[in-house]
């Protein structure tokens, strides 16, 4: 078990204007595993993403990683948990524009004060297909390459769990097909455990499992999705 979230409740904002975007989540992503989240906009992706990542925090419930419990962390563990034990890929890559590849891909743990192993920063730009890309700054790389960086920086400090939201989101369908094949390999191949965000069904059926939400509740939950189950799932919810 790598990531287990208990009775997880989130309520934004007080009184009339409360929205309880999370209502006792409990749901465990094992180690080792690709799991895609998705669900109506508005049923809690998101806020279930970013309570479990540690970047918000919750009403009440337990988010653990591991032996730690991540809702009692203060926020100097929780900056040293984000550098090294969770990674990130974003829609928008968020990489630094005048950094290089390679500089982007090693700043976590730069900021953390550590060194990459040779041998696995070696696989990791192998994989990604990024070994002549290293020297270019974001700007010269084209989305899909950006994007293989950022699945670079988030793989290289071997987090226990990378975090992906919508990662295909600003890619084409053939760039966006490469990179989610990369993040299956990722899981497969090397070890890694995933929790993607995602309104594409297709996208989701790279995922070993999906996890469906509505209304801030877990509502199904699929083992070796298909494309085709999973959009005849989200539209019963009215998707
Ligand atoms: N900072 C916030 N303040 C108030 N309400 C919020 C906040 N963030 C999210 N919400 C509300 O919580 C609910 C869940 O939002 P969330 O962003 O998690 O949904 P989602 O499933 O990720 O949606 P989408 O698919 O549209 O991105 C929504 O009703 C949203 O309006």
């Amino acid at each position: 078990m790598t990531l287990s979230v208990t009775e997880l409740t989130k309520v934004y904002g007080e009184g009339d204007t409360a929205v309880r975007a999370l209502d006792g989540v409990t749901v465990t992503f094992a180690e080792g595993r690709f799991t895609a989240i998705m669900g109506p906009s508005g049923s809690g992706k998101s806020t279930l993403m970013h309570c479990a990542a540690g970047l918000d925090t919750v009403t009440s419930g337990s988010v653990r990683l591991h032996d730690q419990e991540l809702t009692r962390l203060g926020d100097a563990a929780l900056t040293r948990l984000r550098r090294t034990r969770v990674g990130f890929v974003f829609q928008s890559f968020n990489l630094l524009p005048t950094l290089t590849a390679k500089q982007n891909i090693l700043l976590p743990l730069e900021l953390a004060g550590t060194k990459p192993d040779p041998e696995w920063m070696t696989t990791v730009i192998d994989t990604l297909g990024l070994g002549d890309r290293l020297g270019h700054l974001p700007s010269q790389l084209s989305g899909g390459q950006q994007q293989r960086v950022a699945c670079a920086r988030a793989l290289l400090p071997r987090p226990a769990v990378i975090f992906a939201d919508e990662p295909t989101g600003n890619l084409d369908s053939k760039t966006g097909h490469e990179v989610l094949d990369f993040l299956r390999r990722s899981v497969r191949e090397l070890g890694q455990t995933i929790v993607m965000v995602t309104h594409d069904p297709n996208a989701a059926s790279y995922a070993d499992r999906v996890v469906l939400l509505a209304d801030g509740r877990i509502v199904d939950d699929i083992e070796d999705p298909t494309a085709d189950a999973v959009l005849g799932r989200l539209r019963t919810l009215g998707v």
